[in-house]
């Protein structure tokens, strides 16, 4: 089923069919229908009405025999709509578990038929080679969502190969139980605890709940339902840091334009292209029917099987204005729309090309003190030109600041050269600037040192003196250096010991008008939603033995986050940890003998968190001043903080942030706030860092004193200026330490 209409697109997009209704055997003239209209794959339901009928018969029987147990048997060849044939095999085909099932119900009859019935048909769908299957929610919020999660733990078991998606609304109040259902005094009004607040963030607290029962494992994902109402962007940001697989968009999404053709709302295009970045499966539901269709299947198989439910008229795009809708049902204008919406989706971020493929991976922070870093590493660093660009700027701005002083000889070195591209900006800068230097690269790593002496040779006619050895240990001949150019940054600032390397070669810059680039640089950290990165951890602890995986740093590309603080206007609260300064003034700075202690650094700040949700660990990022001119007109900075990048280093690629990790998840519930504290740490070998984070929630207290109360329930009686608000702790994690991981100086 290729798309071959549009031609050559930037990126595979798969765009598939949710079929409606499992009233027919599942054919290829169904596939083929989809394929006419283009479609790259269906959504088709495992089994049929037949089975339905069957179980619903075995459910009373049972009843009726005032029996407390119900044993379903396996599926029969007239129960399934699917084969293990050359359809199922072409991969096009994705099973849907029946919807008709209440596996949250709490009559225990109900809930255990519907467990009986999931697991045969994933056992089925398993044995006909399906890879994928979609399964519907809960039915609400306030049902037995427990027993629903052993039946997908249990399910999970019995395939060891199947991804399974559960399809859940993007919008809570979906999930809430409609007025129709609390008027109509057939339903069990005893069942519905009026207590449960639908909100928009019920859908995600379902699925947290599913997620976090199967252990965040990665077969399990989700398939988003995109309807015509949209929560707002602080729910939709919460959805991504989720595993959506699949974005199932109903055409009541649609609005038709002017001539009739189906087009997506504003935000529903934003939503599209928002999660265009997480690269799903589209499925596009309710396509084929308009308004005032009749019932009566087209097709004779439907007449066997007619569908489950009375068809709700729920499908078919709105029509805003005055036209013939002679569009509203024609699938292949819904598929052809959203194609082309999403082939022309601006290009990504020059952070999201360059880290492709790195989102969310994990790895070790680089040690350049410790290792000596291959050519390959040192070729990834100099793609960033944003970060030389800046490093330039700031020794122009310094040469000029030094000529101004009336210094001469000026003598600049690039402490830690690497395979020399700061040396090639200071040479630029000096050019740029008329100002004659002598240049100095410093470089501790033979093999780095060898292409330098390459470089050197071929590119810079031998204008620079080379040394080979540890900066700590460098005596330059006769002179200061007026210029110390160094890049030994980490994601978390000083995590790649810039400051025990700096304080080493101080004693060489110049005592008065000596200057380090950079001048100084910070850490910053705020809690974050992790899922995806802590179900990796999760999986890597069943699998190391090694060095405790919750207890080191990750330098990692942060994507499938969420922001847990957030301000009014949605940008992520970050405190700065600490900074630190160079030059260091001396009599802070110890020699020889010292522990390293002037470097031990410490930080504590509380983040408020306006929206329920769960920590699994703390982001870490740095800002940096390379240098900021004498007079203070000029001032270069980098920053790899998501709110201030773009303001000081927009578009650098270099680092990617650090993740501090929790080994186990804490929630937060509403208006709570959560303590993180920070530490680093020295021994005068190594460095290490240690975090901790306390969770608080916050209950109103009768001002003249009393006994606590929920803030709803006080609310409801008395005026909130009668209370005062008391913070009351949750939960503290452990005291988490990379120690025995520690970067030796
Ligand atoms: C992050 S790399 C930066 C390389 C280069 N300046 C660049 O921007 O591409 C840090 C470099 O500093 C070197 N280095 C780290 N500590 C050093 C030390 N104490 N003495 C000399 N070189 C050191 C490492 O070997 C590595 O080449």
């Amino acid at each position: 089923m290729a798309d071959g209409i549009e031609g050559q697109a930037p990126m595979a997009f798969f765009i598939g069919e949710h079929l409606p209704a499992p009233g027919s055997a599942l054919s290829f003239n169904i596939l083929d229908r989809a394929a006419q209209d283009s479609y790259n794959m269906i959504s088709a339901h495992i089994t049929n009405i037949n089975y339905q009928a069957k179980v619903q018969a075995i459910i009373e029987e049972a009843r009726s025999n005032g029996s407390t147990r119900v044993y379903i048997p396996g599926l029969e060849v007239e129960d399934v709509n699917m084969h293990p044939d050359d359809l199922v095999a072409s991969g096009k085909v994705i099973g849907v578990t029946s919807q008709w099932i209440e596996l949250d119900s709490l009559d225990p009859l109900i809930a255990s038929a519907s467990r009986q019935v999931l697991h045969h048909e994933i056992g089925y769908a398993g044995f006909c080679g399906l890879a994928t299957l979609l399964i519907d929610g809960p039915k609400t919020a306030q049902q037995n969502m427990a027993g629903y999660c052993q039946s997908i733990v249990q399910g999970l078991a019995i395939n060891a190969y199947l991804t399974i998606n559960i399809m859940l609304p993007a919008f809570g109040p979906s999930l809430g139980v409609k007025q129709e259902e609390i008027n109509d005094p057939s339903q069990d009004s005893g069942r519905i605890p009026p207590d449960v607040l639908y909100d928009e963030l019920t859908s995600w607290d379902i699925w947290n709940t599913i997620r976090t029962s199967a252990r965040y494992t990665s077969r399990l994902g989700l398939a988003l339902q995109i309807e015509y109402s949209l929560p707002r962007t602080h729910t939709l940001k919460r959805w991504f840091a989720e595993p959506i697989r699949y974005l199932i968009i109903d055409s009541s999404a649609f609005l038709l334009n002017t001539k009739g053709y189906p087009v997506l709302t504003k935000p529903h295009q934003r939503l599209v292209t928002q999660f265009a970045r997480k690269n799903p499966f589209y499925l596009l539901s309710n396509t084929r029917f308009s308004e005032g269709e009749s019932e009566d299947p087209a097709d004779p198989a439907d007449a066997e099987f007619p569908p489950l439910v009375p068809k709700v008229r729920t499908g078919g795009a709105r029509q805003t204005v005055s036209v013939t809708p002679v569009r509203r049902d024609d699938p292949e204008s819904y598929r052809k729309y959203l194609y082309y919406h999403l082939i022309n989706l601006p290009p990504p971020p020059p952070l999201d090309s360059f880290g492709a493929g790195y989102q969310d991976y994990l790895q070790s922070p680089l040690q350049p003190l410790a290792d000596n870093l291959e050519s390959m590493t040192y070729e990834v660093f100099e793609k960033d030109p944003v970060k030389y660009d800046q490093y330039e700027k700031a020794v122009f701005l310094a040469l000029q600041d030094l000529r101004q002083q009336g210094v001469e000889d000026i003598c600049v070195a690039v402490v830690g050269a690497g395979r020399g591209p700061l040396v090639t900006r200071c040479l630029r800068a000096a050019t740029n600037a008329s100002i004659d230097i002598n240049m100095f690269a410093i470089e501790k790593n033979p093999n780095a040192y060898t292409h330098l002496m390459k470089k050197n040779r071929d590119v810079w006619g031998g204008a620079v003196t080379l040394i080979k050895t540890d900066m700590r240990k460098w005596e330059p001949p006769n002179t200061y250096v007026h210029i110390l150019v160094s890049e030994l940054l980490g994601s978390f600032a000083d995590n790649e010991l810039s400051p025990e390397c700096l304080d080493g070669v101080q004693r060489v810059l110049h005592p008065t008008v000596g200057i380090n680039i950079p001048q100084s640089y910070t850490a910053h950290y705020t809690p974050i939603m992790a899922p995806k990165i802590h179900g990796d951890l999760v999986s890597r602890a069943t699998s190391s033995n090694s060095v405790d995986i919750y207890e080191v740093p990750y330098v990692v590309m942060l994507t499938a986050i969420d922001f847990l603080s957030q301000n009014v206007n949605g940008e992520p609260n970050i405190h700065q940890a600490w900074e630190f300064k160079h030059p260091v003034p001396e009599d802070e700075l110890e020699h020889e003998c010292g522990f390293n202690d002037h470097n031990q650094r410490e930080s504590i700040a509380a983040f408020p968190i306006p929206r329920r949700g769960v920590i699994h660990g703390i982001a870490g990022y740095f800002e940096c001043v390379l240098y900021e001119s004498a007079d203070g007109t000029g001032i270069v900075e980098l920053s790899t903080r998501p709110d201030t990048i773009d303001a000081k280093s927009k578009d650098m690629i270099s680092w990617f942030a650090i993740y501090f990790p929790l080994r186990t998840p804490m929630s937060v519930p509403d208006d709570s706030e959560a303590q993180v504290s920070f530490w680093r740490h020295t021994d005068g070998r190594k460095v290490w860092y240690d975090w901790m984070v306390e969770t608080f929630s916050f209950v109103l207290l009768p001002a003249e004193g009393g006994t606590g109360s929920s803030p709803m329930t006080i609310m409801s009686q008395k005026s909130f200026g009668d209370y005062t608000r008391k913070r009351v702790p949750i939960a503290v994690s452990e005291i988490c330490s990379s120690k025995k991981n520690g970067c030796l100086m």
